[in-house]
């Protein structure tokens, strides 16, 4: 809706209306064009002001209504209705104008902003580009080089950058909206010749061919294989080249193509579902909007490896004051220095002053007495961590939360060691903790929704898309990355090759392949992990034993390869060759191949083809069949939270939408047949057989995404 109202004797005030952010719905967009007909028409008026309720001016196009067919009036032409009208319209930017709403301003013949608000063009990371004009008017106002990287990486601009660029014309600390009526008042009877930017030439541009070629090879480069960063910068490149009307047809036409495009539809779902895991439940029937978190201000860290660093800074630059505990002496200098250089470079970026007076340090965990909530980060070892976590619990103050970094240990069993294990929850981040925005809050059996609802809000103002996961091995992502890391080894023995592999993965639009991740994050890390499962056996060289552990299918390759050192980048060797250790630049490695070759010489193993077809279905069925029985058991509430993770901690590809709605995108029904497929051939496999969940969704009609928590929570009732 919009409503039209007279303030100050002569300004039409039109009020967008449609919480929470005045999104441009079928509704709001003929409110606008009745609103601005009357506006127009009554003599009363002399100018309009546009605004949006509750702070916010428009979010863009109402993004629900992108599924369904088309109603309402389209938006370019109420656009072009605004921009021709004789009286001058003013927008009044408060909160955000974004996309359709931004695109709604830039019709209008001035823009005022609030200096908190944002304005920008985001629908590239929703697989659009800005359809409503955005494309043609936004580079003839500020120039193609700056309009290019604004459409091409979808960025939210601050009000001042803003007036700066020249997309608005005035910030205010005031109420815009007063502001902006006088305004509008001042510039009644000034020509708005000079106004309509859809008029505007674009400014020239020295070398035009070597501006887009820039532009083109720098969106394909960092898009690997998304579409709409490479249609904006055709769209802008109309914009530079063709007259106005013209470029807006192929604004249009480019539109199109993008439009019903499965990456649109992948890269809107991730949108909503990055929101949806917020609203967060335990199989106890524990709520988000039920369970209200424990205000944190004082938090600590023990351990400052790795992990422990970059959380201490995640959480100092969330306004925290950090206690950071670390036994060895050479450690705790090393992570001060550590700590402070990473704080110091994240304020420049921001433009901030770093937040080094936050984080204490010691070597006693005495110091953290007074914390509100403790993040454990030692090393991977159960018997240690029991014995931080009862010191933990003698040393805190009660109501303490206590919360574990673990990547695989039982947290739980953690839990257990302390009087009181309600408070006891995982945080698991991802490394570097201060920079990847993902975090799994892992509740176990006695966690109390309290603790839980205190770590998820602290992910928040930390910056990260938390999920709250139950406990078990691996949690969400670890558990899924097993059987997909398993089935690459697979394929090795089968006749594939660390590069086949790892090109089939990243054309997929994976950052990086199985192995080259591999060799990053250091082959030992999985090996201790097999070791201690017992799964590690170097005596068993040859025959059936070799390759078969536990009853079943084993690839003893990554042991093999950590017996002779080769541990990753770190060694300079691991599944590929570098050319010093730390060095990060993957070469194929001879010796490796030839590895390869006596290995399955020596097992008896013939060589197959295998094709990048096969390495997708092997290794992402594989780990999708994970995530449906990680459903069935209730450890992810629904596929939203899958795959969350997968997005944003495992470098899926956000324009694949997560491994769940790609299983939904490609058919149920084919992964199904495929899975069935590959546990015949291999039977030693068991996680290959598909999971009942799966069958049921199959049996029920396949039904899209949004409908699977339907048949999940049927599929726990009659358990
Ligand atoms: C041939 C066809 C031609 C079609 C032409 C169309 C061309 C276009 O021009 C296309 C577009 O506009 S696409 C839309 C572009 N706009 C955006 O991407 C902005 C999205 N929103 C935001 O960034 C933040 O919500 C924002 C910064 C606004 C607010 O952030 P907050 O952190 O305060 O709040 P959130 O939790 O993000 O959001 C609150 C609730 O609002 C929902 N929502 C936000 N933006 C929406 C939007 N544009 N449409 C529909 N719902 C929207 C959001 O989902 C959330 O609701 P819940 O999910 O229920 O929590
Ligand atoms: N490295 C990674 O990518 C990820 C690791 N994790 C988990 O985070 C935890 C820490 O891992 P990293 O940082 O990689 O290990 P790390 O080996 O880099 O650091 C562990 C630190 O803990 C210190 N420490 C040991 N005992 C201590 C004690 N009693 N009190 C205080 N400090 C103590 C050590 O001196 C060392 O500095 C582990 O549980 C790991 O599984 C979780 C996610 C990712």
């Amino acid at each position: 809706m919009a409503q039209l109202t007279r303030v100050s004797g002569s300004v039409g005030l039109i009020t967008l209306q449609n919480p929470p952010v005045n999104a441009l719905s079928a509704a709001v967009r003929q409110g606008i064009v009745d609103t601005v007909k009357k506006a127009v028409s009554d003599p009363l008026v002399k100018c309009v002001v546009i605004c949006g309720q509750n702070g916010v001016f428009c979010g863009g196009a109402d993004i629900r209504e992108f599924g369904a067919p088309m109603t309402g009036p389209p938006l370019v032409p109420m656009i072009h209705a605004i921009e021709a009208t004789n009286k001058p319209v003013v927008a009044a930017i408060e909160g955000a104008a974004l996309g359709g709403g931004l695109e709604l301003a830039l019709g209008c013949h001035y823009r005022i902003i609030h200096s908190k608000a944002r304005v920008g063009l985001p629908e590239v990371t929703l697989g659009l580009l800005p359809a409503a004009g955005g494309s043609q008017r936004l580079p003839r106002l500020i120039g193609v080089p700056a309009a290019l990287e604004l459409i091409t990486t979808g960025r939210h601009v601050s009000a001042a950058e803003a007036l700066k660029l020249g997309i608005v014309d005035q910030v205010t600390d005031d109420n815009t909206v007063d502001t902006t009526v006088k305004f509008a008042l001042s510039v009644v009877g000034r020509s708005l010749e000079s106004r309509r930017i859809s008029t505007f030439p674009c400014p020239p541009v020295s070398d035009l061919d070597a501006v887009f070629d820039v532009a083109m090879q720098r969106v394909r480069q960092s898009a690997r294989g998304a579409i709409a960063p490479v249609t904006c910068v055709q769209a802008v490149r109309a914009a530079a080249t063709l007259p106005y009307t013209q470029g807006m047809k192929r604004e249009q036409e480019l539109m199109a193509t993008l439009f019903t495009s499965g990456q649109a539809r992948a890269l809107q779902y991730c949108f909503f579902a990055q929101r949806a895991v917020s609203r967060w439940s335990m199989p106890s029937g524990a709520r988000w909007d039920t369970s209200k978190p424990r205000p944190i201000s004082k938090a600590a860290v023990i351990g400052l490896g790795t992990m422990g660093r970059g959380i201490a800074v995640a959480l100092a630059q969330a306004g925290l004051s950090v206690v950071a505990v670390e036994t060895q002496e050479k450690q705790l200098m090393d992570a001060k220095q550590a700590v402070s250089g990473m704080l110091e470079r994240g304020a420049k970026r921001r433009g901030v002053a770093p937040a080094l007076g936050l984080v204490s340090y010691s070597h006693n965990i005495q110091a953290v007495a007074e914390a509100d909530l403790v993040i454990e980060a030692v090393f991977e070892d159960m018997d240690l961590k029991k014995k931080v976590f009862q010191q933990l619990s003698a040393v805190c103050k009660p109501g303490t939360l206590l919360c574990t970094n673990t990547s695989s240990l039982d947290v739980d069993h953690l839990a257990s060691q302390t009087p009181s294990p309600e408070l006891v929850v995982g945080m698991h981040f991802f490394a570097p903790a201060h920079v990847m925005k993902l975090l799994e809050v892992v509740y176990g059996p006695r966690s109390s929704p309290q603790a839980v609802a205190t770590a998820m809000q602290l992910g928040k103002k930390m910056g990260k898309v938390s999920v709250a996961v139950g406990n078990c091995r691996g949690f969400v992502g670890n558990r899924m990355l097993k059987p997909y890391m398993e089935q690459a080894f697979f394929l090795l023995e089968e006749g594939a090759t660390p590069e086949l592999v790892d090109q089939a993965l990243e054309e997929f639009g994976f950052a990086m392949g199985v192995f080259r991740m591999s060799d990053l994050s250091g082959l030992d890390v999985g090996w201790r992990v097999r070791k201690a499962d017992g799964l590690v056996d170097p005596d068993a060289t040859s025959g059936r034993s070799a390759r078969i552990r536990q009853g079943r299918r084993y690839s003893p390759l990554g042991d093999l390869l950590c017996e002779q050192g080769r541990f990753g980048q770190k060694a300079g060797r691991g599944w590929y060759q570098y050319d010093k250790p730390g060095s990060r630049v993957a070469k194929p490695d001879p010796w490796l191949h030839n590895f390869l070759e006596q290995y399955r010489a020596r097992h008896g193993l013939g060589v197959r083809h295998i094709d990048h077809q096969e390495v997708l279905e092997r290794c992402l069925y594989a780990l999708i069949n994970e995530g449906f029985r990680i459903l069935e058991d209730g450890i992810a509430a629904g596929p939203e939270d899958i795959d969350a993770i997968y997005v944003f901690g495992y470098g899926w590809p956000r324009y694949r939408g997560g491994p769940m709605f790609y299983a939904g995108m490609v058919g149920l029904a084919n992964v199904l047949e495929r899975l069935e497929h590959f546990h015949q051939v291999h039977p030693d496999v068991p996680y290959l057989q598909p999971c009942s969940l799966l069958r049921r969704l199959v049996a029920s009609g396949s039904p899209p995404i949004q409908k699977w928590r339907e048949v999940i929570r049927k599929v726990h009732s009659q358990l």
